[in-house]
């Protein structure tokens, strides 16, 4: 593990700086630290949290003190709430203040000591991370396998800068082109009613759509008591935008998991090195 704080000290480059300065530039620039300058002092293999835990560390570089900060969901995310903590622990860090985006989440902070507030109070935020379960080569996100779309999409939105962490199983060549699910959060009534609907919306793209359940079988209950209709694709989704916009004109659909550009920075790390996107 020490080789991992070497790492990170790497990554930690001027120019990674002004990448949040220009989230609206059209073209996805992307800039890479590789791990070749260290190959020779024999540097274990990295494994997947590992990976996640780079890219976790590189996400906080970007993190002042005051700052309003969105706390996202899911095994990348908890390093970055783990490394807050740690972070204002020490006095490194001041005056942060976080807006969870799961109860999960809320319970990690509130046991790191990092002080919470809500959407209602602050609701501008500075800076929000979080993780995705797919990025596209535009950086729009597939997000919520980990059950908190609607209030990760809620908070990220409300966020002056959005950096995303993961590692680099998550990219994609094409939205759903992971073959995993994408979510999409329904009220409870009728469900079926609504999970028909979805998968007839894209039978087209093979889409084949699944009640998410818990791992006694029973239907998956998110922190706002809807439940969750899993799609999984044959064929990548074409035009993510017409079809955020076709789910979205359903009654009864609360949230879907495609986050279309919305990132600011995607920060990926793999096994030679940590690349950071922006667009
Ligand atoms: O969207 C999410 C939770 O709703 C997560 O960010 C996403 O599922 C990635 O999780 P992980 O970092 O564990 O792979």
């Amino acid at each position: 593990m020490a080789s991992l704080s070497f790492l990170s000290s790497l990554h930690h480059t001027p120019s990674s700086h002004l990448i949040l300065r220009n989230p609206k530039a059209v073209k996805v620039r992307t800039f890479t630290v590789s791990f070749s300058s260290i190959r020779a002092q024999a540097v274990p293999a990295l494994t997947q949290d590992d990976l996640k835990k780079l890219a976790a560390d590189k996400a906080v570089d970007y993190v002042k003190s005051g700052m309003v900060l969105g706390l996202g969901t899911g095994s990348t995310a908890a390093f970055v709430v783990d490394k807050l903590g740690h972070l204002l622990k020490t006095g490194q860090l001041k005056d942060i203040i976080g807006i969870p985006t799961s109860k999960r989440t809320e319970e990690q902070a509130k046991s790191l000591n990092i002080p919470l507030t809500t959407l209602d109070d602050h609701p501008v935020l500075d800076l929000a991370i979080d993780g995705a379960d797919e990025v596209d080569p535009d950086l729009n996100l597939v997000k919520g396998r980990g059950g908190a779309l609607l209030r990760e999409k809620m908070v990220e939105a409300a966020s002056k800068s959005f950096v995303v962490v993961a590692d680099e199983t998550k990219l994609v060549t094409g939205l759903g082109g992971s073959k995993l699910a994408m979510p999409v959060e329904v009220v409870q009534f009728c469900w079926k009613f609504n999970l028909v609907r979805l998968q007839d919306l894209f039978k087209e793209l093979g889409c084949e759509a699944k009640l998410r359940v818990d791992a006694a079988g029973k239907p998956y209950v998110t922190d706002n008591f809807n439940y969750i209709v899993d799609l999984y694709f044959e064929t990548p989704i074409r035009d993510g935008v017409s079809a955020g916009k076709e789910i979205g004109k359903l009654e009864g659909v609360v949230e879907h998991g495609l986050f279309l550009d919305m990132a600011t920075a995607v920060i990926i790390a793999g096994k030679s090195g940590v690349e950071v996107k922006t667009k």
